[in-house]
């Protein structure tokens, strides 16, 4: 069988199992050398030995694709391979012993002990053998208690890593010590865990680290390293091992195929930690250059069941043959470059299956079919561990032309252009990513709200600056109206066993939720907090001085630097795999720890005017939800839990200040640490959100406590529109609630009072700096904010001419959509009417026609078109999109009643916003 008449994807197509040895011979032309688009010609089987085996000589280690482990839940759209680690990684430290001189390239292999020999150690009966222990200890993070080495990992000549190599011949392109800046700053490497990093199941960088399996070898031109993944832990020993073989669903070998056959060269990055590099580094990431992928081809191993089995090898070999490598040591230049047509390895036919591979092993060729009887047979006896490539493998070279490099090694910078006049606005997620120092190569987060900031360690003054352009009220309101349009109307989410309640007056709608405690051996629960919306209405917002008017001071004071966001760190903090928070924070008043400590920056005595005008419209809406709570649990017979509820409000004395990019959020989290008082009140300020409360785990209430965290859907959601308030009453909600906010614009500030108690703190300078912090300034007490008008909020309905305070739903649906005859939050389609022209009319005359245009379409098409839907109002709420088809897909009744183009209005709708919002490729 000629493979060359099939071309590599029949070739994957006929063998579905695909365990075949793919190389660029799949790709040979008989054209000539300088036409063929990849390499010079070559017969197919038998081939007579090239040139070989000169003066290489072998060292035995190894090194396998592994890494450390973050549980970053970041947004990685493509394939993460999860690091693992086998025998192999151990079998090195025991057997790194001969050192011999390096020439032309160095071959590493372990070849002193059997990989039976290892299991049996591995897993014999008093546990893992000392020897191991030691390797772990000294050189495995992944095996110790804690995953990762402390920050600043290894850097200078004293670590421990890096002691003893010797200088490297040049520089790398770029460099990092943080795994997330890493990740942030390059677009070939986005993957928080795994090796490999993919996009659309197409390899774009692999990180070599520290764990390297058997054959692994990292020369100046060729790289050859085993694929992760497909390894289980063993249950005796911990350790991860292969017990069966690795397959074509393994998604690396699924990414690097497809690389291959596409002919995509890769971006291929050592850690410091890796044993094969020769070089002192002076951070722990570093990109090597770019690769071509000449080989994919399966190896053989014998598991411990003492059966054959198979995984997968890839071959790099350096786009650039003409220069030499930054790993190489540094000084004269020993390390011949090979070219191609220098060397040629031989290339044989099976007998039994026919196919054809090259020759990669010293000690012979053999089939490498897995499928084939013939699968990693020696023409004699041979330990497997003992392997060792040919010298014409290593050093034969393929000729590339015409495949241009996917993009720079350093990513060019966020331009300042972008910002400009219809365009962006500075807080897209494209800006949210990290950049590499144009002076420097150091991968650097975007921690601050303004600019990046060079991270490097060693002192690099690099700042970059955008100006971040003010978010006009027009382009909010056609958010707005978009997310009410995603969702088709307004709403508001509750389950069994919520209490709700509308009401409105001072110049707001208000929607309170009781939200049950647990439920006791008689099935009772009494009700632990209460959830007040504030909803503006459009003179309370549109009024000077109003809440539009707090926007926009809002952006001032950030702009100007009265408010300083930065993200901190929410996970191994100080670590390599170190991780920020999605959203920006700033702390003002008494100091308060939520998950991440949020060091207080300054007093209410020097804060900024937006920041004292947030914190009395929240006191007033602290306290109003106070005042109607108890009114409500006295005119309704409430079983509330007192002591979770005080009737009395408590002054605030802290706020926190989030600050949202595109796509930022937060994820469930309480706020409840002991010195929180009962109140905690947020005022939303810009894009819309969705906010979700949630059972913690395990709590006797309702069904979701009980459910896998993924699929434990909240209890109670409902949009945050810019203006509105939202106050959480009662210390349980915390014990017994998680809650999450989903901004769903480019730019949302979330503006939180508490009362943090000091006479709960244990530390006098912090009680001492709460109280004097936390005071509100005389001025400020002085103006409190009262409502929008001068209406008793609490008096009788009679005198509102409303119904308020009417129980809307008790323990019954699975939602509650508010009639819009009712008061209330979901008086929906007038509202939604006046919020979508007013979008229209603003949006027309101002930058986002687009948006505006999308509005009328989709107005025209569904608003005039409205259909009263029994869909699960919290399914449509929480995925939106995906969410619908979901809906779709399960509920076929619904589909008669949804037209096709309602549906395509939908998702144009969103496809159209995602792209005006910019043109960022990266989510950070
Ligand atoms: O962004 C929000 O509205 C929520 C903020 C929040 O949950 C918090 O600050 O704890
Ligand atoms: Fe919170």
């Amino acid at each position: 069988m000629d493979r060359l008449q099939h071309g590599p994807t029949t070739l994957v197509e006929k063998r579905p199992t695909g365990l075949t040895q793919t190389s660029l011979y799949d790709y040979m032309t008989t054209s000539s050398p300088l036409t063929s688009p990849i390499m010079s010609p070559q017969s197919s089987a038998p081939v007579s030995p090239g040139t070989q085996m000169a003066d290489d000589s072998l060292t035995d280690d190894d090194f396998n694709m592994s890494d450390d482990h973050s549980d970053d839940e970041s947004d990685d759209e493509s394939v993460d391979v999860p690091d693992d680690m086998d025998l192999d990684d151990v079998i090195p430290a025991l057997t790194t012993k001969k050192q011999l001189p390096l020439s032309n390239e160095v071959v590493f292999n372990s070849g002193l002990m059997t990989r039976s020999r290892a299991a049996k150690l591995a897993a014999s009966a008093d546990g893992t053998p000392p020897a191991l222990q030691q390797f772990y200890h000294l050189q495995s993070p992944a095996h110790s208690q804690d995953p990762s080495p402390p920050f600043p990992p290894p850097s200078g000549p004293d670590d421990p890593i890096n002691r003893s190599k010797p200088e490297a011949h040049g520089n790398p392109p770029v460099t990092a010590n943080l795994r997330a800046a890493l990740n942030n700053a390059v677009p070939y490497h986005q993957s928080h865990q795994g090796s490999i990093y993919s996009s659309n199941l197409m390899a774009q960088g692999v990180l070599l680290d520290a764990f390297t399996g058997t054959r692994d070898y990292l020369g100046n031109q060729v790289i050859i390293t085993s694929v992760a993944g497909g390894r289980v832990r063993d249950e005796a020993t911990g350790n991860m091992i292969r017990v069966a073989s690795q397959g074509t669903n393994n998604q690396g070998y699924k990414a690097l195929s497809n690389a291959f056959h596409a002919r995509r060269p890769v971006v291929l990055i050592v850690g410091a930690g890796n044993p094969l590099l020769q070089v002192r580094v002076e951070h722990y990431y570093n990109v090597l250059d770019y690769f071509h992928i000449t080989n994919i081809w399966s190896e053989g191993s014998i598991n411990a069941a003492g059966e054959l089995i198979q995984h997968y090898m890839v071959r790099f070999e350096r786009v650039d043959l003409a220069t030499r490598s930054w790993w190489e040591t540094a000084g004269a230049d020993l390390n011949p470059r090979h070219q191609p047509g220098e060397y040629h390895c031989r290339v044989q036919r099976c007998d039994n299956c026919h196919f054809d591979n090259d020759e990669i092993y010293d000690q012979g060729w053999t089939c490498l079919e897995p499928d084939c009887e013939r699968f990693f047979q020696f023409p004699f006896e041979v330990d497997l561990d003992a392997l060792q490539y040919s010298q014409a493998f290593l050093r034969r070279r393929f000729r590339f032309t015409n495949f241009p490099l996917p993009q720079p090694l350093v990513p060019e910078l966020p331009s300042a252009l972008s910002v400009r006049p219809g365009g962006m606005f500075g807080t897209e997620k494209h800006f949210k990513r990290g950049i590499v120092c144009p002076l420097c190569f150091y991968c650097s987060r975007r921690v601050l709200w303004h600019e990046w900031r060079c991270e490097n360690p060693s002192g690099c003054e690099y700042v970059l600056h955008i100006p971040i352009r003010e978010v006009p009220m027009n382009h909010i309101m056609a958010e707005t109206a978009a997310s009410i349009l995603r969702r088709r109307q307004k709403f508001i989410h509750t389950d069994n066993d919520v209490l709700a309640f509308t009401t409105f007056g001072q110049g707001y709608d208000m929607a309170t939720f009781y939200l049950p405690g647990e439920t006791d051996a008689r099935g009772e629960h009494d009700y632990v907090g209460s959830i007040t919306i504030f909803r503006p209405t459009k003179t309370t917002l549109e009024r000077p001085g109003g809440l539009n008017d707090l926007f926009m001071s809002m952006q001032d004071a950030v702009r100007e630097r009265k408010i300083n966001l930065r993200r901190n760190p929410a996970r191994n903090k100080g670590h390599r795999i170190e991780e920020l928070t999605s959203h920006f924070t700033s702390n003002i008043g008494a100091d308060y720890k939520f998950g991440v400590v949020v060091a207080t920056s300054s007093g209410f005595d020097e804060a900024p005017v937006p920041v004292m005008q947030a914190l009395n419209r929240l006191t007033w809406a602290g306290e109003t939800a106070t005042k109607m709570t108890t009114r409500d649990v006295s005119r309704h017979g409430i079983n509330a839990d007192k002591a979770s509820m005080p009737d009395e409000f408590r002054e605030f004395n802290e706020q926190l200040i989030l600050g949202y990019f595109e796509e930022s959020k937060i994820s469930y989290h309480d706020d409840g640490e002991k010195e929180l008082g009962p109140t905690v009140a947020t005022l939303s300020l810009g894009s819309p959100s969705v906010m979700c409360f949630r059972p913690k785990k395990n709590k006797r209430i309702g069904p979701q406590s009980t459910m896998h965290k993924k699929n434990r859907p909240p209890m109670v959601s409902f949009v945050l529109e810019h203006g509105d308030m939202v106050a959480m009453h009662g210390t349980d909600i915390h014990k017994h609630y998680e809650h999450k906010v989903d901004p769903e614009g480019i730019m949302r500030y979330a503006l939180t009072c508490r009362y943090i108690r000091p006479e709960m703190m244990a530390d006098e300078t912090r009680r001492q700096l709460a109280l004097t912090k936390g005071a509100v300034p005389e001025f400020w007490k002085n103006r409190p904010y009262l409502g929008e008008d001068n209406l008793d909020l609490l008096a009788s309905p009679a005198a509102s001419g409303h119904a308020d305070g009417d129980l809307v739903m008790e323990g019954a649906a699975n939602n509650i959509m508010v009639a819009p005859a009712a008061n209330g939050l979901a008086a929906d389609a007038v509202a939604n009417d006046a919020v979508i022209e007013d979008a229209i009319a603003a949006g027309a005359t101002a930058d986002n026609a687009v948006v505006a245009d999308i509005i009328t379409t989709a107005q025209d098409n569904e608003m005039t078109n409205e259909v009263s839907i029994p869909m699960s109002v919290e399914d449509r709420f929480l995925g939106g999109i995906t969410e619908l088809n979901d809906i779709w897909r399960s509920n076929p009744g619904l589909v008669s009643q949804l037209s096709q183009q309602d549906r395509e209005t939908v998702l144009a709708l969103a496809a159209t916003l995602s792209s005006t919002a910019g043109e960022g490729t990266n989510s950070t």
